[in-house]
């Protein structure tokens, strides 16, 4: 069954299908003001797959809350393909990490089958032939009508990633959607998102404070300083990059590594000798550094 087009598709040389521009995100809470995110800016364009990468606290999810719609800017702009973010949409769907976003009271089939209808205005039939042919794609074709309390935590994630990735959105928001995996499914679903990314040209914001998980998943990865989170640096992720336990691989998340812990990692060399490492490296740039 073929995907259904892709919502919001950019015009040739229009606006990106994301702009984040000199967003500042605030709380206000009893004890005062938190400043989560500060100024900062960025674009995804399209079928690129945006790892945010950072240290806990520094406001990953909040920012991926934002471009969701579930919070406003303080100040700045989130625009997608060049429409400013007033409020959730369906051209945005979003894998959380935990367990429980399912509809408990609707099986495999009938979660993905009711985003199809909402999110794409389908028919029911439709919907769900759609729905099993996408429970097929991730591993839960003998599932399909079963309900999510009778799943484990990887396949109720593997439902949620078959429900957004069958809207095809205008973008895919993913907020550390394999944190609560054991190690060994953690690894077999980050594959499994990659060829669906791949297979569909999906456009991504991936939220991750692993740099092994932003590395395999990332076309691209943006490091946020701690609290409050600005853009630290970012990072283009060539193909050969990509795979784990390559010499790019292992050059770049050292690399990533001397970013975020500085002079706390025992082996990290002096930031000369791996700026020279870096330079003798073709395709592994830096392309933002403040
Ligand atoms: N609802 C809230 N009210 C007040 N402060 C909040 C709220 N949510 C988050 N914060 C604060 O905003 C900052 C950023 O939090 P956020 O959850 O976005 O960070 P994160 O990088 O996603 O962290 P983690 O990796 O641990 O999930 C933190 O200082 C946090 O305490």
């Amino acid at each position: 069954m073929g995907w259904l087009p892709p919502q919001n598709q950019p015009a040739a040389g229009g606006p990106p299908p994301l702009a984040v521009e000199h967003v500042t995100l605030r709380y206000q809470t009893d004890a005062g003001t938190v400043t989560a995110v500060e100024d900062v800016s960025f674009t995804i364009g399209a079928g690129e797959r945006l790892a945010l990468l950072g240290p806990s606290g520094c406001g990953k999810s909040t920012l991926l809350r934002a471009v969701a719609g579930f919070l406003k800017t303080s100040s700045g702009e989130i625009r997608l393909h060049g429409a400013p973010v007033r409020a959730p949409g369906p051209d945005r769907m979003v894998v959380f990490q935990e367990f429980d976003q399912l509809l408990p009271w609707r099986t495999v089939a009938g979660n993905i089958a009711f985003a199809l209808r909402r999110a794409r205005g389908l028919g029911r039939a439709e919907s769900f032939e759609r729905a099993r042919d996408w429970a097929g794609r991730v591993g839960l074709g003998g599932f399909a009508d079963a309900y999510p309390h009778t799943l484990s935590g990887g396949m109720k994630q593997r439902c949620a990633i078959a429900r957004a990735f069958a809207v095809q959105p205008a973008i895919l928001l993913m907020d550390e959607p394999f944190a609560a995996l054991d190690a060994l499914s953690r690894r077999r679903m980050q594959d499994e998102l990659l060829d669906l990314c791949e297979e569909t040209g999906a456009t991504c914001l991936f939220v991750t404070h692993a740099i092994d998980e932003a590395l395999h998943v990332g076309t691209r990865v943006l490091v946020m300083t701690p609290h409050p989170g600005r853009i630290g640096a970012e990072y283009s992720v060539p193909d050969a990059a990509r795979q784990r336990g390559t010499p790019d691989f292992g050059r770049l998340e050292m690399e990533i590594q001397q970013r975020i812990f500085g002079a706390a990692l025992p082996e990290a060399k002096s930031a000369a000798s791996l700026a020279a490492r870096t330079d003798a490296r073709p395709r592994l740039e830096v392309t933002h550094n403040v």
